[in-house]
């Protein structure tokens, strides 16, 4: 069978139904997209951890529309027919609703994503209705939220009390009553993970959150060994590739220096 049937916001609730897990990557470029989706990955996030991983930057913060673009464009090229999520990045929607929708009407119009994601709970259910009532899926984003480190003070674990781990629940309930087709689960105990997959109808898709989740998504960079900067504690690696770029190009310098490759 071909690897992938064409997945649409449908599958991801019929995987739900089924019992069946989802697998999303983050990917940043045309040749990596090719690989994850003729490898079977369910989806690919172009995530604004572009910022971070590829562009250099010390966090997400910085990332416009333009860059942002730029890649899911490449990422589109590279994989025509994978299913596609452009993670919004810091202040691409917070100014306005309005400001919004127009950026992520960009992101279908110009770069052929299939979706949205966007961080926040109860405070932008409005807008993730205002979305989906203009015909723009989207994916929601709780827990920790990278684009809060300012007022956060840093990347902190989330639900860990009690009331923490209510309010998450709440804030899900809102995204799905918003009408997000799945939501990100980042950095929150596995408890808590399990606890709001069983309670709400739309899939979770967790990173560091646990095994009960209904998918997981990584950071294709951690994942790979490629982001050499820090190692979140939720990142699986799979493979050791920033060793394997460095013997290579280290071996290439040498053989130059004494002219044996010429
Ligand atoms: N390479 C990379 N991987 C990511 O997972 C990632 C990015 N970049 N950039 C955007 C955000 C930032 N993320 C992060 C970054 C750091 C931690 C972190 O330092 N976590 C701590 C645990 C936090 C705590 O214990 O309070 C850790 O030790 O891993 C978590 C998520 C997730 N995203
Ligand atoms: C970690 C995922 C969910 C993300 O938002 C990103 O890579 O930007
Ligand atoms: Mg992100």
């Amino acid at each position: 069978m071909s690897v992938n049937n064409k997945v649409t916001v449908g599958t991801f609730r019929k995987r739900k139904a089924a019992g069946e897990k989802i697998s999303m990557l983050t990917v940043y470029d045309a040749p990596g997209a090719a690989i994850c989706h003729s490898a079977g990955v369910d989806s690919l996030l172009v995530g604004d951890s572009l910022a971070m991983t590829v562009l250099g930057y010390k966090n997400t913060l910085p990332l416009t529309m333009e860059e942002a673009l730029h890649h899911a464009k490449a990422v589109r090229r590279g994989a025509p027919d994978a299913f596609v999520i452009f993670d919004m990045p810091f202040m691409s929607y917070q100014a306005s609703d309005e400001e919004a929708l127009r950026n992520a009407g960009r992101a279908l119009k110009e770069a052929g994503a299939d979706a949205i994601k966007l961080e926040g709970g109860a405070e932008v259910a409005p807008l993730i209705a205002k979305l989906v009532g203009s015909g723009i899926p989207v994916l929601a984003h709780l827990g920790l939220l990278p684009q809060h480190i300012m007022t956060a003070g840093g990347y902190k674990l989330t639900g860990k009390t009690p009331e923490d781990a209510a309010r998450l629940l709440e804030d899900a309930r809102k995204v799905e009553a918003a009408g997000a087709f799945a939501t990100v689960l980042e950095c929150m105990p596995s408890e808590v993970g399990k606890m709001i997959s069983e309670n709400i109808s739309i899939p979770t898709i967790g990173i560091g959150s646990g095994p009960d989740c209904d998918g997981q998504v990584q950071v294709l960079n951690d994942l790979l060994g490629l982001f050499e900067e820090f190692t979140p504690k939720h990142a699986r690696r799979y493979a050791e590739l920033g060793r394997l770029f460095r013997e290579a190009v280290t071996a290439y310098a040498e053989d130059v220096r004494t002219a044996k490759f010429r």
